[in-house]
């Protein structure tokens, strides 16, 4: 297994104690393009951020790559998860007083075990490789205020595949695109789910749901799947 979720839980206190995320289980396999569907505010991101490591949760383990990362400490989990986890998230998530290249090649040179400058070298050349698939390589020396959103989506797609993770996560992808944008990232997502990615995203959109082969759908934090 690539993913395994098992019994997540999250709580949060609010007048009364709020549970966001509820005792929710389910994993993916190498290879698999999953999706969670659900309305506004059912626990989708929360749940999200959790298997990206953003958020701990009230109970319950996530085991990647048969690797529980509990027991590491706070550089281990994020060298661990920077290697093995590209997340996009929702809305504009780009530094904006970086370029596309300079956000593109952050991750890697925040978290690269070796910063040789041959292995700087050969980020930077992924990053190109990377772009030219993205169609974004005109954007490389531009700054976030200067592009569109389908852009600086693909920007952060293309920065989530820097360490080239085994495992995509992405948060409503195609929010707020033109159809023509949103076709766009759906083929990149196709294409590296064709070379072994596998994917997880959270859409509202049951056109982009359709791309996925494993549906999961979340209400008042309870995941059920559907496929
Ligand atoms: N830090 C927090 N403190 C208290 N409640 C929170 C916090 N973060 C999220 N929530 C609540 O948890 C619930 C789930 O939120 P979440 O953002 O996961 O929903 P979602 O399904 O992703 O919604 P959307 O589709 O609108 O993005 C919501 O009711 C939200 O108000």
């Amino acid at each position: 297994m690539l993913l395994e979720v098992k019994n997540i839980r999250k709580q949060y206190q609010r007048q009364t104690l709020f549970c966001a995320v509820d005792n929710v289980s389910f994993s993916l396999q190498q290879r698999d393009y999953a999706c969670i569907m659900g309305r506004s505010g059912s626990g989708k991101t929360t749940l999200l951020n959790i298997i990206a490591g953003i958020s701990t949760p009230t109970q319950g383990r996530i085991i990647i790559d048969n690797t529980d990362i509990a027991p590491f400490d706070d550089e281990q989990a994020s060298q661990f998860r920077n290697q093995t986890i590209g997340y996009v998230p929702q809305g504009s998530s780009l530094l904006t007083n970086l370029t596309a290249m300079e956000n593109i090649c952050l991750p890697y040179y925040l978290y690269s075990k070796n910063k040789q400058p041959d292995n700087i070298e050969c980020c930077n050349k992924r990053a190109q490789q990377l772009m030219q698939m993205a169609e974004i390589s005109h954007l490389s020396e531009i700054y976030p205020n200067q592009m569109s959103g389908g852009e600086m989506r693909r920007v952060a797609i293309v920065r989530a595949l820097i360490c080239s993770p085994k495992l995509l996560l992405a948060d409503e992808p195609t929010n707020d695109l033109d159809d023509e944008s949103s076709r766009q990232i759906m083929q990149l997502f196709s294409g590296l789910h064709s070379q072994g990615t596998t994917i997880l995203l959270v859409t509202h959109d049951h056109e982009v749901a359709n791309y996925a082969s494993k549906h999961f759908k979340m209400e008042a934090g309870k995941l059920t799947d559907y496929s």
